[in-house]
């Protein structure tokens, strides 16, 4: 059911205040309207999260598991109204939102058996040694705990597997940590949908109903609130640079600082080296265009940016690209925001003067469409004019020509931090590229060879993330198992008597988990 409410715990509320969406495919607003949450279901939202919150931390890795399981269910049981929700309000097609539905269900189960497993709690007992001269070792044990209710950003251009449900949430519950959602404006029905299936799963967990709480809202005074809150203590965002920014500066300015994980912005540089560029340049040129346009170039590993060395096997990829771009159908965007800054970006790009247009995708009927655009410069130009390097959210890329290795490795070394890096290599250039992995490595998140950035793979060596401004915390992923140490920090447990310790390090570990004992892993009793 989609009645424009807003969850507080269990309970939905209907706000005064109201907003709506549209659909980017007609530009026509969709029916119904929805509450913009105040101050006072903020208010509300965050002290039932804060009541929840140690219930619901010390709950058991396997109530905990199935609590997340069940939410898989939940969603999965609102079929196709899900489905046809999204599409309308994304302007994404059915294909790519059921993929997206999958992947959810996915991440969803995979914390869950994450949270079974237990490595996450990283137990270690370092045992007593009385006798130890010249002092005695004391009993320490070390374990994670979750930092607290947890504020989560949905991102627009995942309605499902970074949104409501998403990635940031289901490693936060994972965590142990009650989560309040600033609904993304943009798919409040699609939002609300997912809303109303974890608040079933919660109930149906027997947990306290403030483990979950769903605000959604168009203003950015709500965002702020949230993260003004004193009893948030951790947040989770997917956006624009700006809203990441506005947000590290509330939770920066608080009394209690808190922290915030933000994946923002990226152009995530392909590097085509000089073999693989002579021998298959023109050959690439597909399979690139194809990761620059799919979902409209909608996606934070968008590759927005080539380099490679100037010469004739350069020319040779530019045009074949180019070839492929102007057969590329244009694509619904996700927002008219998205759109016009979409067009904005562009144009700035289409009419710098050290810029040339390679190339334009077809135009289309209808609004909120991106037409593809590829664009190349030199590197003198780029290095220059630290705007050419600037996102441009949607299918948008820049060839960058270097001199030589060394002004492209001088064009890398400029680079603001990125979620990913590509290398296109052949055999042959093997050597040079060893030499540029510890220079990607220092700027990016993810280092891939011989494929495109775009699709990020679920799984526990996965790292999205990077330094500023790909993300505000480089040491963290937001995707992946990785992504549930963002919510925990350790605390050690010195010479606590038996009946004191939590199961996670008491001798008789009765959660079967791998532990560290006195600095070697235990066999895992799984
Ligand atoms: N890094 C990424 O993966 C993504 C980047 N973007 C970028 O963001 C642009 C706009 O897309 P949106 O999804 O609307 O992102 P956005 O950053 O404008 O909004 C994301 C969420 O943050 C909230 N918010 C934004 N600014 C805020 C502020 N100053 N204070 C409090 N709350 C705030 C919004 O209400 C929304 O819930 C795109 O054109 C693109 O450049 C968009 C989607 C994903
Ligand atoms: O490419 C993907 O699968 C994920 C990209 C992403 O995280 C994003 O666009 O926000």
């Amino acid at each position: 059911m989609i009645d424009g409410a807003m969850l507080i715990g269990a309970e939905a509320r209907q706000a005064d205040k109201r907003f709506t969406s549209v659909d980017p495919s007609t530009g026509k607003t969709l029916t119904p309207d929805f509450s913009s949450a105040g101050p006072d279901a903020v208010d509300a939202a965050a002290a039932l999260a804060a009541e929840a919150f140690p219930t619901y931390a010390a709950t058991d890795p396997e109530t905990r598991a199935a609590f997340l399981e069940a939410i898989t269910d939940e969603i999965l049981a609102l079929g196709d109204e899900l489905i046809l929700r999204a599409m309308q309000e994304s302007g994404l097609p059915r294909a790519r939102l059921e993929g997206e539905r999958g992947r959810t269900v996915g991440q969803l189960k995979l914390f869950a058996n994450v949270v079974r497993q237990g490595d996450w709690l990283d137990a270690t007992i370092d045992p007593a040694m009385p006798d130890r001269q010249p002092l005695p070792r004391p009993d320490l044990r070390r374990m994670n705990v979750a930092l607290g209710p947890v504020a989560v950003f949905g991102a627009s251009n995942f309605p499902l597997a970074f949104s409501v449900a998403g990635g940031d949430t289901a490693s936060a519950l994972a965590a142990g940590c009650p989560v309040v959602v600033k609904g993304h404006p943009a798919h409040p029905g699609t939002g609300e949908l997912v809303a109303r299936a974890i608040a079933k799963a919660v109930e149906k967990a027997g947990l306290p109903a403030g483990v979950f709480s769903y605000l959604p809202g168009e203003t950015n005074e709500l965002g702020g609130a949230i993260v003004r809150d004193p009893r948030i203590k951790a947040v989770g965002f997917t956006g624009s640079r700006g809203g990441g920014m506005a947000l590290m500066k509330i939770a920066a300015e608080r009394d209690e600082p808190i922290p915030v994980y933000a994946e923002m912005s990226a152009i995530n540089p392909v590097v085509i080296m000089p073999h693989a560029l002579e021998a298959r340049g023109a050959a690439l040129a597909p399979a690139y265009v194809q990761s620059l346009t799919m979902g409209a170039g909608q996606f934070c590993t968008n590759p927005g940016l080539v380099l490679a060395i100037a010469g004739p096997a350069l020319d040779a990829f530019v045009e074949a690209a180019g070839q492929a771009l102007t057969e590329s159908a244009p694509t619904t965007m996700l927002t008219p925001g998205i759109h016009a800054s979409f067009e904005k970006g562009v144009e700035a790009l289409a009419s710098h003067a050290a810029v040339t247009t390679v190339a334009r995708g077809k135009v289309g009927e209808g609004v909120n469409q991106a037409v593809g655009a590829l664009f190349r410069t030199d590197a003198e130009a780029f290095l220059a004019d630290r705007a050419l390097g600037h996102e441009v959210f949607g299918s948008s890329s820049i060839v960058v020509a270097c001199r030589d290795f060394a002004e492209l490795k001088k064009v890398i070394a400029s680079l603001e931090g990125q979620l990913t890096a590509t290398l296109q290599i052949d055999a042959e250039d093997e050597a040079d590229a060893k030499g540029l992995i510890p220079v990607l490595a220092d700027r990016v998140g993810r280092i891939l060879v011989n494929g495109w950035p775009t699709g990020v793979e679920v799984a526990p060596a996965m790292v999205h993330g990077g330094p500023f401004p790909a993300t505000s915390d480089g040491r963290t992923t937001s995707v992946g198992t990785g992504a549930i140490y963002r919510f925990l920090r350790p605390v050690s447990l010195q010479n606590l008597p038996a009946s004191l310790l939590p199961e996670a390090v008491s001798d008789a570990n009765p959660w079967g988990i791998a532990r560290r004992l006195d600095g070697k892993r235990e066999a895992s009793p799984r």
